[in-house]
């Protein structure tokens, strides 16, 4: 052990070491092996400890702590991705296994296609158990743990549930001093769950190891499950819309075939009602994980969002906030990312010109240096960048919305759609209202689904 190295092309294995969870101080152990490398160690913890938990809720701890031992397995794992996968300390059955390739395998696709890696029929979990009885309840009371993430989303969510009456806790993972302001901004309930990366991962980052994105709403809902549990509550909240479930089409290059690639895979309603399903009959059949905001598209969140402007000084959906090393935009918004430029152009049919460009301290559609950031949202001679943004039909429907208003045809960009891409369209295809129609897949509880139809048509 002493003389191993990261060697990415010679690893044979991926281990799942071992998980505990300490009641005393609410730290969950997530341990991790590379063959007989020294072991990674992810820890996860929950304020509000010591937690007494009888035999129900401490056996639905336990089965959450291993759903979530294997989906954060997926930072480590994708450092090699090696064909095989062990689980040294326990087994699990076939459902289980099949929802972890799901998870990895899509999770893991944007990762794959921009590494150019083919881990179909790679990624193997090893199912060893029976298959697990349905889980029983565990006793919940009701209340929502709603994740929240500094951005516009779960902004709309918490105010929603507000307004519906609903018990909520305002949650979130890591030290991000922007997300702490938004959460405390609410002036509600607030939990702040710290999580610590194993160190080595970084210095397996520079020793060459496979990098990329990863499905990082999947790790922070299984981290969410396990913290409903211990504070037994009955749902798990989070706030992605229907788009998120759309991903970039990538052309290849003789135009032959076309390849979906989803940045947000474990936003979007594929892994919502697996992960979901999941956490009802093999974790706590009382435990719901639902988006509130599955119905809507990007566009109806931001119509919602621009009804209320007590975060407008608070909150941001740049990205760049949020990275574990490395510079910040100094005021919330870089202004150059796609997650700037589309959050920008959804709020803008919706919300009066000065007070959109008073959040971010600029007009990004009258900024020529801009053009090719907005012509790949547009998917005009590129295709949807790999972030969190609207589908290439909302933003062309934005931008068609702005050249009918005069305080926005003059500006740059949506100038320069109005003579050069609005021609090539579809007239029929660039209206806002059929994109803001409410849509029915969701796991939303059917009597919280009546009111919140009611509240949003509001
Ligand atoms: C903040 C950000 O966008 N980070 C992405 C970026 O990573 P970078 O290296 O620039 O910075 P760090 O985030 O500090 O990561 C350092 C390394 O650690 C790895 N890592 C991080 C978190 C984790 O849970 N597991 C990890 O293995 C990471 O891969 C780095 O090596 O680029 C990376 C590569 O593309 C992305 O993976 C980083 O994304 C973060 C995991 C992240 O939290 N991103 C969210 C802001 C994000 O993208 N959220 C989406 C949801 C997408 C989804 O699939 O669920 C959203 O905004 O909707
Ligand atoms: N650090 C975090 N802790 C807990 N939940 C998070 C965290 N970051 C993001 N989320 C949740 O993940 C989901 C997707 O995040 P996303 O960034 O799309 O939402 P947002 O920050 O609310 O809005 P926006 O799309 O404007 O950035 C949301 O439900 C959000 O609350």
């Amino acid at each position: 052990m002493s003389n191993w190295t990261f060697q990415r092309d010679a690893i044979d294995a991926f281990r799942f070491v071992r998980c505990d969870f300490d009641p005393i101080t609410g730290t969950a152990t997530l341990v991790y092996a590379f063959d007989d490398g020294p072991e990674l160690v992810e820890t996860v913890t929950v304020p509000g400890a010591p937690f007494e938990l009888d035999d129900a809720r401490g056996a639905a701890v336990e089965r959450a702590l291993r759903l979530l031992h294997l989906v954060a397995g997926v930072s480590y794992y994708k450092a090699a991705t090696p064909s095989k996968i062990l689980i040294d300390s326990y087994a699990i059955d076939a459902a289980t296994a099949r929802l972890m390739e799901t998870i990895y395998l899509n999770g893991l696709g944007e990762f794959a296609y921009r590494n150019g890696l083919d881990l179909h029929d790679r990624i193997r979990f090893p199912a060893d158990a029976e298959d697990a009885a349905s889980a029983a309840s565990a006793g919940l009371r009701g209340h929502a743990l709603v994740a929240i993430g500094g951005g516009k989303d779960s902004l709309v969510s918490i105010e929603a549930l507000r307004a519906l009456g609903i018990d909520q806790t305002v949650t979130w993972i890591g030290g991000s001093q922007l997300i702490k302001a938004c959460a405390e901004r609410t002036g509600l309930p607030t939990l702040n769950i710290g999580r610590a990366l194993a160190p080595q991962l970084f210095d397996f980052n520079r020793q060459g190891a496979w990098n990329g994105h990863i499905p990082v709403t999947a790790v922070n809902s299984a981290i969410l499950v396990l913290a409903a549990l211990l504070r037994g509550v009955d749902q798990v909240v989070f706030s992605n819309e229907r788009s998120a479930s759309y991903g970039s089409l990538i052309r290849s290059e003789d135009g032959q075939t076309t390849t979906e690639v989803n940045h947000q895979w474990s936003k979007g309603w594929a892994f919502e009602s697996a992960f979901g399903d999941y956490v009802a009959r093999h974790v706590a059949a009382d435990l719901n994980y639902y988006s509130l905001l599955r119905p809507l598209s990007e566009l109806a969140v931001a119509r919602q969002f621009a009804r209320i402007d007590h975060y407008d000084a608070w909150f941001s959906s740049c990205n760049r906030n949020f990275h574990i090393l490395g510079e910040r935009p100094v005021n919330r918004w870089c202004g150059v990312c796609p997650k700037c430029h589309f959050v920008f152009l959804a709020l803008a049919p919706f919300m009066p010109k000065a007070r959109l460009v008073g959040i971010f301290g600029r007009n990004l559609l009258d900024d020529p240096a801009q053009t090719a950031g907005y012509d790949s949202l547009l998917e005009y001679h590129d295709h949807k960048p790999f972030e969190c943004v609207g589908e290439g039909i909302e933003s062309r429907a934005a931008m068609a919305a702005l050249v009918d208003r005069a305080e926005w045809r003059e500006d740059a960009l949506v100038k320069r759609f109005a003579e050069e891409i609005r021609p090539r369209l579809e007239p029929t295809d660039l209206g806002i209202e059929p994109l803001l129609v409410l849509d029915a897949e969701h796991r939303i509880p059917a009597p919280l689904w009546e009111r919140l139809r009611a509240h949003l048509a509001a």
